[in-house]
């Protein structure tokens, strides 16, 4: 089974739970982890929208165990510390949509891009899930490692939304990166934190700033592409979900 195939269970859930936020908690920041992202994501905006309580700038798709992930697994190859090893994942959460920018990281040297080493690396990151899923055989997928990444991320924003500057992580966000190819929503680095109304009114938003993806190799770029087309493929797919 893959994240997609939860698509079925899922998006009639998060559709009902985005619904019951928007009439009880109306200014909520909404984190998302129910697979697939990719698809709830967009399938709570579509939701929100409907009731005129969409706030872009609160809503956000964890995509924090890919790069957990990506520390450990390049810390492993790199010698290094995995918690001194950060690496920027961009683009979505499922398979090829999962795009792992090692030549931004300080430990990225440790293999060269495009190296058999380097493939086999982006691999395990893009599909760790899978490994998990396998080794627990019937038994469900990640677990403890999932509620480590919605840990690590909640705790990032609520001390950005405290107004700590400076906090920047990959978040699954309505960004316009990529939008004018029709993906709506993307991870990238994205600055977390307040901002401020034009009368300079306190604003506890969420999302401060989007960053690009900086520069990337060509190696990189081949994974973007594919991500592309997937993720588009998965945004239409929640968006269609709520007529
Ligand atoms: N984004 C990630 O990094 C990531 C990682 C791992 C798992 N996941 C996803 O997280 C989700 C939960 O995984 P899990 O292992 O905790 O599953 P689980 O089956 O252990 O828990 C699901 C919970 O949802 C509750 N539930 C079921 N229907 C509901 C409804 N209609 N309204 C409210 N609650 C309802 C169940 O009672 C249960 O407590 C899955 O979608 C899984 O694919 C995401
Ligand atoms: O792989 C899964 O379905 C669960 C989760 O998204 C993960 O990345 O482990």
């Amino acid at each position: 089974m893959t994240r997609d195939d939860l698509f079925n269970t899922n998006a009639s859930i998060v559709r009902d739970l985005a619904a019951a936020i928007a009439r009880n908690t109306p200014k909520a920041h909404i984190l998302v982890i129910f697979n697939p992202v990719n698809s709830t994501v967009p399938i709570v905006a579509r939701t929100l929208e409907k009731t005129d309580t969409y706030n872009p700038t609160r809503l956000f798709g964890i995509t924090t165990l890919d790069v957990v992930r990506a520390s450990r697994f390049l810390s492993g190859i790199a010698g290094t510390d995995p918690a001194q090893t950060p690496v920027i994942v961009v683009g979505g959460h499922s398979g090829v949509t999962i795009v792992p920018l090692l030549s931004q990281s300080s430990a990225g040297t440790a293999v060269e891009q495009g190296s058999e080493a380097w493939k086999a690396l982006v691999h395990r990151i893009q599909y760790g899930g899978d490994e998990v899923v396998q080794a627990k055989d019937g038994a469900g997928s990640a677990t403890l490692s999932m509620a480590y990444a919605a840990a690590k991320y909640t705790n990032l924003l609520l001390r950005a939304l405290k107004g700590e500057a400076g906090i920047i992580t990959p978040t699954f966000v309505k960004s316009p990166l990529f939008a004018s190819q029709g993906i709506e929503f993307f991870s990238s680095a994205v600055e977390l934190g307040v901002s401020f109304h034009f009368n300079s009114h306190f604003r506890p938003n969420g999302v401060k700033k989007i960053h690009d993806l900086g520069n990337i190799t060509a190696q990189e770029q081949e994974l973007v592409n594919p991500a592309l087309t997937e993720l588009k493929k998965n945004i239409k797919k929640g968006f269609a979900f709520v007529q």
